[in-house]
């Protein structure tokens, strides 16, 4: 089976989900923002604090670059990761995308206290979500191999319906050495 990669807004399940399919698959599971944060060795919102979301989104395809090319691996991306077009080509084309969709009031009720989301750190955490989707979701769904609807259903009952999607799925991928040479690592 390819790599899983899993898309979708902040709240939308993205680590929680990857992290289940990967133990009931038995692969490596990978998330970006973690893998980026044990590297830097500081919380999301540093980076955000020290370098601004641009350095923060270089950082980030660095990372996406690397960790999309192990094979097998189940990676759960951030909500931003599909901003880019070069993150979006890397993603379609070695692995099985899955866009793990919700409502914005669904993905604020999922976010509201947690405070390591730095875009969510505003006087209207639910106005901005309602942005970002709307700037994101053709995004989401122009990269989706499978589309899963997350709304009021259980984590494990997410997996157990994303697991047969995967296995009927017959993704192409093209190996990553075919597309992009390997980006110099931050
Ligand atoms: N389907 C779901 N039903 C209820 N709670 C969920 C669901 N998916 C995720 N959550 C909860 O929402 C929060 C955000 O999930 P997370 O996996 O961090 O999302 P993401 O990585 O996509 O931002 C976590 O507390 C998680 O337990
Ligand atoms: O949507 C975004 O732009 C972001 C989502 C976050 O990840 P989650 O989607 O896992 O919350 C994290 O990458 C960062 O705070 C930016
Ligand atoms: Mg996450």
């Amino acid at each position: 089976m390819p790599p899983v990669f899993l898309v979708g807004m902040m709240g939308a399940g993205k680590t929680t989900i990857g992290r289940g399919l990967a133990r009931a698959l038995s692969r490596q599971f990978l998330d970006v923002d973690l893998v980026l944060e044990e590297r830097c060795g500081v919380r999301v919102p540093t980076i955000f604090e020290l370098e601004g979301e641009a350095g923060f989104r270089r950082r980030e395809t660095h990372a996406l670059d690397e960790c999309s090319r192990i094979s097998g691996v189940v990676l759960a991306t951030g909500g931003g990761a599909v901003l880019a077009e070069e993150n979006r080509r890397m993603l379609q084309q070695r692995g099985t995308v899955v866009y793990l969709r919700a409502r914005a009031e669904e993905l604020y009720q999922r976010t509201r206290y947690d405070r390591n989301r730095p875009l969510l750190q505003t006087a209207d955490p639910l106005g901005r979500i309602t942005e970002l989707l709307r700037q994101r979701e053709p995004l989401y769904e122009e990269i989706a191999d499978l589309v899963v609807d997350t709304g009021k259903v259980s984590v494990a009952r997410l997996v157990g319906r994303i697991l047969p999607m995967l296995a009927t799925c017959n993704k192409p991928v093209r190996p990553p050495a075919d597309d992009l040479p390997p980006l110099e690592c931050l």
